[in-house]
C-alpha cells in the first residue's frame, strides 16, 4: 500500500508517518525542505522516540521523499497510484499544495477508478473540506464528476504533542506517548483506510471541538500568558501557580461551553481536562512557548481556540469568561520577532490600536462584550 504524505515535519514524521508505517504503508513524504527529503532518501528510515521515562523507540522504514517545489511530475505519479493521501503542513499551506494534488488526482482519474481518501491532519475545523475546495477549483470540468464520485476528503482531528526537535540525528522525532487520530467516516467513498490507531466516527464536530478547545486552548493560554510572565517553555509556565490557575480557569470556561453544546458528561470532561494539563507538564518534553504560540493572528481567528470558546461562552451564558479574556489579551500583546504573524500583529496594533486590531483579526463586532473586556484587561 502506498501513502503520499505532504509535510515531513514534526507531526508528519512523528505521528502520521509512524502510524502509516505500522499499518503496512510505504510512505512517500512530500516537503519543501530539501535537507529533510535528502535525509529520507539516503537513510530510508528514521527513529520515533517516546518522551517518557523508558524512552521506547520505533524505527520507521519503507519511506521515500519528494521535493514539492522541484519534483512535481514524480509527485503526480505517486498520487496517481496512492492508496491514501494525508497532510500535516499547517492550515495556511493547504491552498499551496492544492495545485500539485489536483494535478495528481487528474492524472489518477485517467486510468485508476479506485476511490481515494485524502485527510488533512491540521489543527483546524474543516481542514480536509478546505483542501477539497481548493483542489476542486483546479480540477477540469471533464474530470469533475469522477473527482466527486471517487475522491473523498473526510475531516479529522489529530492530537499528539510533538515539540520542535533538537536531536543529533536530523530525522529522529521525540513525541509524547499519547495520541488520538479521529476521522469522520460519513462521506468516505469505498473502504475506510486501514490505518492502525485511527478512530472513525460518524460526526467529527464534537471531537474536533473538544480537542481544539481543550488541548489547543489550554496550550495556547499557557503559551501566551506564560510568555507575558517571562517563561520560555510550556513546562516552566504551567509549573507557575499564576499561569496554572489561568489555564485551569480557561479550560473550565471552554469545558462549560462544550458540556452545554454536546451534553458531555461533566465528570468525564473534567477528567479529560486533568489528563490534558498533565500532558503539558511532561518532564521529558521541552516545548517552547513560541512554538505553541506560533501564528497568533490565526489563533485569534473567529473559529479558533480562543475566540470561539469565548464568544460561545458569552452567547450561551450571557457572561464574559474571565480567564479566556486574560488569555486573549496576552495574545494581543504577544511579541516574537521570529514569528511573521506576531510581527504583523504588533504592526497592526501600532498602526490602528488594540481595539481595531482585535476586531479585524477576531471578526468580533465593536460592541461585542469580549472587546471591552479584553481592552480593560490590557489597560
Ligand atoms: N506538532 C504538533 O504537536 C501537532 C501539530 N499539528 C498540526 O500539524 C500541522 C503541522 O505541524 P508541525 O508538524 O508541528 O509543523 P512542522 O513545521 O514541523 O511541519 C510542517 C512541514 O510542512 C512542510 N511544508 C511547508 N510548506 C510545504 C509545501 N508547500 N509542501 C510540502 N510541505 C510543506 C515544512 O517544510 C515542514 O516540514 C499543523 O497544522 C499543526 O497544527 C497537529 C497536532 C499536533
Ligand atoms: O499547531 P498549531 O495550531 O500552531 O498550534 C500548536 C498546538 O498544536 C499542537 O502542536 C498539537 O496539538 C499543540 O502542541 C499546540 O497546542
Amino acid at each position: 500500500m502506498l501513502a503520499v504524505h505532504f509535510g515531513a515535519g514534526n507531526i508528519g514524521r512523528g505521528f502520521i508517518g509512524s502510524l502509516l508505517y505500522q499499518s503496512g504503508y510505504h510512505t512517500a513524504f512530500v516537503d519543501v525542505n530539501q535537507t529533510v527529503i535528502d535525509a529520507i532518501n539516503q537513510k530510508k528510515k528514521y527513529k520515533v522516540v517516546l518522551a517518557a521515562e523508558e524512552k521506547a523507540e520505533q524505527i520507521v522504514e519503507n519511506i521515500s521523499g519528494y521535493n514539492s517545489s522541484t519534483q512535481r511530475e514524480e509527485i503526480i505519479q505517486q498520487i496517481a497510484k496512492a492508496d491514501i493521501v494525508t497532510t500535516a503542513v499547517g492550515p495556511s499551506i493547504l491552498p499551496m499544495i492544492a495545485e500539485t494534488l489536483a494535478a495528481g488526482l487528474t492524472e489518477r482519474l485517467k486510468e485508476n477508478k479506485q476511490p481515494l481518501v485524502v485527510i488533512a491532519c491540521e489543527n483546524m475545523i474543516g481542514g480536509s473540506s478546505l483542501l477539497k475546495e481548493k483542489v476542486a477549483e483546479k480540477i477540469g470540468s471533464s474530470d469533475k464528476e469522477a473527482f466527486l464520485a471517487l475522491i473523498s476528503f473526510p475531516n479529522a482531528a489529530v492530537d499528539r504533542i510533538v515539540p520542535n526537535q533538537t536531536n543529533r540525528e536530523l530525522l529522529t522525532v521525540s513525541v509524547e506517548p499519547y495520541f488520538e487520530w479521529v476521522v469522520e467516516e460519513k462521506d468516505i467513498k469505498g473502504e475506510k483506510p486501514p490505518v492502525e490507531g485511527v478512530t472513525y466516527v460518524p460526526d467529527l464536530l464534537p471531537f474536533i471541538e473538544r480537542k481544539l478547545f481543550t488541548v489547543n486552548t489550554g496550550h495556547a493560554v499557557c503559551a501566551y500568558v506564560g510568555k507575558a510572565l517571562g517563561y520560555d517553555t510550556i513546562k516552566e509556565a504551567i509549573d507557575e501557580q499564576e499561569v496554572a490557575s489561568i489555564v485551569a480557569g480557561a479550560l473550565r470556561e471552554s469545558g462549560k461551553v462544550l458540556i452545554e453544546l454536546y451534553q458531555f458528561n461533566k465528570e468525564e470532561h473534567l477528567a479529560y481536562i486533568d489528563k490534558i494539563v498533565t500532558r503539558f507538564s511532561n518532564p521529558y518534553i521541552s516545548d517552547e512557548v513560541t512554538r505553541v504560540g506560533r501564528g497568533p493572528i490565526r489563533k485569534l481567528g473567529p473559529n479558533d481556540r480562543l475566540i470561539r470558546p469565548a464568544s460561545l461562552y458569552v452567547e450561551l451564558f450571557n457572561e464574559t469568561p474571565r480567564s479566556l479574556v486574560k488569555a486573549i489579551a496576552a495574545t494581543l500583546v504577544y511579541q516574537n520577532e521570529a514569528d511573521e504573524e506576531a510581527v504583523l500583529l504588533q504592526q497592526k496594533v501600532a498602526e490602528q490600536g488594540y481595539q481595531a486590531t482585535l476586531e479585524e483579526v477576531s471578526g468580533l463586532a465593536a460592541n461585542h462584550p469580549l472587546v471591552k473586556a479584553v481592552l480593560d484587561q490590557i489597560n
